[in-house]
């Protein structure tokens, strides 16, 4: 199974309503929280994102990057969301932290920056529902994929495949219709996808046109 979530920062922030109203074939609504400390940008908290739940019937896929996640994150899980992704860099204990996340319903998602090894953090990954490979550095939208970040999709794909294959292997970032092949094939099953669907005029012609990249 294959998903794409498009990121709504690169979606008009004013008007995030009528934004939610253009991609209705989402598989979620991927929303980047950032604090200027994790990351270097700022875009919400969670009375934007409970707004945002509020304004449509889509999966919302969090992804958090702040500081403290131990502290905030099982906020994001009781409003609603489908998931809620939290950076182990930001998490002084990941595996109460998904315990936490799932036992109010959400399913469990962490993320790894580019330069951390995956390695050391594998043993938390029979806890997980997700496991997200940042394919750029966190904090920004339009940016290009990194390449040298295919070999750790792989290895995170082997790691889940020998477990069974029950945990989606997430990409974010640069992610069009120019990589989105070269992320399968490395192994991932879970897009993200901000500019390349709100760059384009028809954001959600712009997902079915990933979508069928994969068919
Ligand atoms: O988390 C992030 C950036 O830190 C992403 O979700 C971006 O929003 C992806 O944007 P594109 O690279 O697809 O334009």
């Amino acid at each position: 199974m294959t998903a794409i979530n498009p990121s709504i920062l690169s979606a008009d922030f004013a008007n995030l309503a009528a934004e939610l109203g253009r991609i209705p074939s989402s598989d979620a609504v991927h929303v980047d929280v950032m604090d200027n400390h994790f990351v270097p940008n700022l875009t919400m908290g969670l009375p934007v994102v409970k707004a945002i739940r509020e304004a449509t019937s889509l999966p919302l896929d969090i992804h958090l990057m702040i500081d403290e996640a131990d502290t905030w994150a099982p906020g994001y899980a009781e409003l609603g969301a489908e998931s809620v992704t939290f950076h182990v860099e930001a998490s002084q204990r990941p595996r109460q932290l998904i315990r936490d996340l799932k036992s109010h319903g959400a399913k469990a998602a962490m993320a790894i920056k580019p330069k951390t090894a995956l390695e050391p953090h594998l043993d938390l990954l029979s806890e997980l529902d997700m496991l997200l490979v940042m394919t750029v550095e966190p904090g920004f939208g339009g940016q290009a994929f990194m390449d040298e970040m295919l070999p750790k999709i792989t290895a995170a794909r082997r790691a889940v495949d020998d477990l069974g294959g029950e945990v989606a292997v997430q990409v974010d970032g640069g992610i069009n219709r120019e990589t989105i092949l070269r992320a399968a094939e490395a192994g991932a099953d879970t897009f993200v996808a901000g500019s390349a669907v709100f760059g384009a005029e028809d954001p959600d012609a712009a997902i079915e046109g990933l979508r069928q990249l994969l068919a």
